[in-house]
């Protein structure tokens, strides 16, 4: 039997690793065939680093009929290709799992997967927990929250960025609010957030607060629910994100191994 056609959309740290990490033998059931970025000479030089095509656009990376495609690009990509993937075939594993928190294009989704019997993978990302939160939230109506500490300068670029955080010696609050509220501002932070939400309480239900944490390095995420009979608290640091990329080569092994986590 031929090897599982593998498509990646993004050419950059994350997808860098999973294709490392194919090369390296970890994914041995799959075949890299194609990537789209979306600068044209760094998606160029991915794909001949990593020995498959190079697409100029979603149409020409759905010409190469992937079996799974995997993203860690920007949640704008997942808004724009998911149903394109779906129709044309393919599973879809993702990680700006922001997308999602707008729920009609959720359903979407959902329903043009099921239509197709393909399925959508949220990757763990930098969290995880998602199947004691998903058990929990079964057995009884549960609360949900998800505190992220991140260094102040990793908030650059962001609304919640202000010079004067350069300068903090304790740790200040920076945001407060629901999850759905903080991937709006921050769609390339709090991916994890909205994936927390899913699989739990909801993204308008989800409460977030993000700390700004001087002389930090990486991320840490504390995940706290409770239900009627079950209470969890899920504390994950990661120095970096290489963690996101590695949940998706967890999801890839997942999705073609005999036993199932
Ligand atoms: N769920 C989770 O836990 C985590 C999720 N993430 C998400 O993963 C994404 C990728 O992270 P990372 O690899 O570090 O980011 P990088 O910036 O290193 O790489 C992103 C890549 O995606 C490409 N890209 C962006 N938008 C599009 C698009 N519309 N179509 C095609 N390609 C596109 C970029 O192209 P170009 O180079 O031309 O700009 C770049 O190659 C982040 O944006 C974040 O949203 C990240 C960490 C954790
Ligand atoms: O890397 C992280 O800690 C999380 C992240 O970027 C995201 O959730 O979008």
């Amino acid at each position: 039997m031929g090897k599982i056609k593998l498509a990646l959309i993004g050419c950059g740290y994350l997808n860098e690793i999973v294709a490392n990490a194919l090369k390296d033998g970890y994914l041995p059931e799959y075949e890299l065939i194609a990537v789209l970025g979306k600068d044209s000479n760094r998606t160029k030089a991915f794909a001949e680093r990593h020995g498959c095509k190079a697409c100029a656009d979603i149409d020409e990376l759905m010409g190469m009929k992937p079996d799974f495609t995997a993203e860690a690009a920007s949640v704008k990509a997942i808004q724009e290709y998911s149903e394109t993937i779906l129709n044309g075939g393919s599973n879809l594993v993702v990680l700006s799992i922001g997308a999602f928190a707008d729920r009609e294009f959720y359903e979407r989704v959902k329903n043009t997967a099921a239509q197709n019997k393909r399925r959508v993978y949220i990757a763990s990302g930098a969290v995880g927990g998602f199947d004691v939160l998903r058990t929990a939230a079964l057995m009884s109506p549960i609360t949900a929250s998800i505190g992220a500490q991140k260094a102040p300068a990793s908030l650059k670029n962001t609304p919640l960025f202000t010079n004067e955080l350069m300068d903090i010696t304790v740790p200040q609050q920076v945001f407060s609010g629901t999850t759905k509220e903080a991937i709006a501002i921050l769609p390339t932070k709090v991916n994890v957030a909205i994936a927390t939400a899913l699989a739990s309480a909801g993204p308008e239900n989800t409460t977030m607060n993000i700390k700004a944490v001087p002389g930090f390095k990486g991320d840490e995420y504390k995940i706290e629910i409770q239900g009627e009979e079950v209470r969890a608290e899920l504390n994950i640091y990661s120095r970096t994100s290489a963690i996101a990329a590695w949940s998706v080569v967890e999801v890839l092994q997942n999705a073609v191994a005999p036993i199932v986590f």
